[in-house]
């Protein structure tokens, strides 16, 4: 086939719902669509301007393995690039979003090897996301599962949901954030009670404590979080960006540093063309159409 013939080809499958855009303009990077062996990838909601990661291993209830991680980080990397991407929801299945890291591929890991592969370095890859990820837990959210959840931006919960750090009953810790960001989220009373009993809290409870910002009827809960991650992609993704890094620099400095950055970010706005639609679409009295720039 004629290579302007395959580039076309290639565009069309672009154009329609295929996630890796980028691959259209690229003929010798691409042989097929991506596919994903542990993972679900749509992009859905009124615009499909929503990327839907599903969690998709259930015989493990979602057990979150090296191949599994490895696509979530590849695929955010992709959703981050992909300009008509506003927001990502990260899902699972109604009985798991997901039971922790696989325990089965770690047990006969030993400190040298953790070590010398820098074990689940690149989990990293969902925290550092520059746009909005929402985590839509319902069932099981334990050990590294909670962990993926609380490296998400939002968290929505089903009613089954249940949430807990249960790595000290296996003779470890949590090694993905459990021990730092609960704390945050919860305060060291109850970070401390989950971490050193591997109990775990409901969603009612998990609400009560800060950790979720909302509960819904398990069938309700996906699209919920995609309903939120479409709110929010009415606004301008420049600016949001700018907001959440702002909101995430609360959790690594002081509130002098924090409110120093703030100010500065505030300021930086006044740069952008988005800020002045806004504020003038304010005073024309008419809906703002923002355009990242
Ligand atoms: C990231 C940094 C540090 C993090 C550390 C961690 O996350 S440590 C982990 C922290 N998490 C935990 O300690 C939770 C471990 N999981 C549990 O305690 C229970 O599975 C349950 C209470 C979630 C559900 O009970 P239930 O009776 O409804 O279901 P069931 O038990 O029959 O499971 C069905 C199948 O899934 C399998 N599988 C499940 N989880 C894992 C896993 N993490 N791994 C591998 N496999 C797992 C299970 O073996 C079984 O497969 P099999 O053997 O039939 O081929």
């Amino acid at each position: 086939m004629a290579g302007r013939t395959i580039a076309k080809l290639l565009f069309n499958q672009a154009q329609s719902n295929v996630i890796r855009p980028q691959f259209a303009n690229s003929v010798k990077f691409y042989s097929a669509a991506p596919s994903y062996e542990f993972i679900k990838v749509e992009k859905v909601g009124e615009k499909k301007n929503v990327g839907l990661i599903t969690l998709n291993r259930p015989k493990a209830l979602n057990a979150l393995c090296n191949g599994l991680m490895t696509e979530v980080s590849n695929i955010i990397e992709d959703f981050e690039k992909d300009n008509s991407v506003a927001a990502i929801v990260i899902t699972g299945s109604e009985k798991a979003f997901a039971a922790g890291a696989d325990i089965k591929e770690m047990q006969n890991n030993t400190y040298s090897k953790c070590i010398s592969g820098n074990f689940l370095s690149h989990w990293n890859r969902v925290a550092d996301c520059t746009k909005p990820v929402i985590a839509a837990v319902n069932g099981y959210a334990l050990g590294g599962g909670c962990e993926l959840a609380m490296m998400c931006d939002i968290i929505y919960a089903g009613e089954t949901a249940k949430f807990g750090q249960p790595e000290i009953l296996l003779g470890t810790i949590p090694g993905a954030g459990g021990s730092q960001r609960l704390p945050r989220y919860v305060g060291k009373s109850k970070a401390m009670e989950i971490v050193l009993t591997g109990d775990q809290v409901n969603a009612v409870e998990a609400e009560k404590m800060g950790l979720v910002s909302k509960i819904f009827p398990v069938g309700e809960l996906v699209s919920r979080a995609i309903k939120l991650g479409e709110k929010i992609g009415k606004n301008s993704p420049l600016i949001v960006s700018m907001a959440k890094e702002s909101v995430n620099t609360a959790y690594e400095t002081t509130l002098a540093e924090g409110l120093h950055f703030e100010k500065r970010t505030f300021h930086g706005t006044f740069a952008t063309k988005d800020r002045m639609e806004g504020m003038t679409a304010f005073v024309e009295k008419r809906p703002a159409n923002f355009t990242n720039e």
